[in-house]
């Protein structure tokens, strides 16, 4: 099996306070792989670390087999993996179309020069229009992005985090705050993200996690104590102890 990503014994201090406590992950190219826990237990922390925006304290991780701890964010997400953010990323005054093609341009290797070449500018083009139309907002296309519901929103940001054609993706509680409907169509969302890429999400809805996860790893306090199938993981002691003990109770 090969692994898009391999995360060997990673630690994450802040002053005297072990946040990540040496975690080992394997997470397989083409699956979806859910991380849960209870509330602290590190998993924004374990994001940040993985796509760069902080770098570990000790520890490896490899992005198909190559080191990408401790290298910037834009350098990890040029190599091929994208985060999408809890805090909504999305530039309000410009248009929905307007937000992924800046998406598109930061995540190409082009991004962050003045003079591009003509033929990354049709290419990042294509692409917003692309995305914009299997995220759904064709029809909110030149509509500012800060006046979009709040569900519609999040799916843009879920297009911006794909506009760069990443093939490891990780969505940071991409259905929090959304009503039944909204989530339902998330899930949809998602689903078709996962096509041809390799997805780790962090989610606290338990059935949004059961319904998309191929695998799921629980984190408590830093450390995570069981990775398994959904139906493992549900049945797993050690995990409704720490974890769904606390919805069953
Ligand atoms: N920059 C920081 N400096 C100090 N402590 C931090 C910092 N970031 C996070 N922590 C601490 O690390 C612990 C884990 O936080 P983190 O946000 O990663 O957990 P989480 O599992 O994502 O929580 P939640 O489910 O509530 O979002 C918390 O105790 C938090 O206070």
């Amino acid at each position: 099996m090969s692994h898009a990503l391999v995360i060997d014994d990673l630690k994450k201090n802040f002053g005297p306070a072990e946040v990540i406590r040496g975690v080992n992950l394997r997470v397989e190219k083409g699956e979806v792989h859910a991380v849960i826990g209870p509330n602290g237990a590190g998993k924004s922390t374990f994001f940040n670390l993985v796509s760069g925006a902080f770098a570990p304290t000790s520890g490896e991780v490899r992005l198909h087999g190559q080191r990408i701890d401790g290298l910037a964010p834009e350098k990890i997400q040029q190599r091929g993996l994208a985060r999408s953010f809890q805090v909504s990323n999305v530039f309000g005054n410009l248009s929905v179309f307007e937000n992924l093609r800046c998406a598109c341009f930061k995540q190409s290797a082009a991004g962050y020069t003045f003079w591009r070449p003509a033929g990354s500018v049709k290419r990042a083009n294509r692409r917003a229009e692309e995305v914009l139309a299997m995220i759904g907002l064709a029809d909110l296309r030149d509509s500012p992005a800060g006046a979009l519901p709040y569900a519609s929103q999040r799916a843009l940001e879920i297009g911006m985090t794909i506009a760069g054609e990443a093939d490891v993706v990780l969505l940071d509680e991409p259905t929090a705050g959304m009503s039944n409907t909204e989530t339902t169509q998330a899930i949809e969302l998602i689903r078709q993200v996962a096509e041809g890429r390799t997805l780790m999400i962090v989610e606290h809805d338990m059935g949004v996690v059961f319904e998309l996860a191929d695998r799921i790893s629980v984190l408590v306090y830093g450390e995570i104590i069981a990775t398994g199938t959904p139906e493992a993981i549900r049945n797993d002691p050690r995990v409704k102890e720490a974890y769904l003990g606390e919805e069953a109770a």
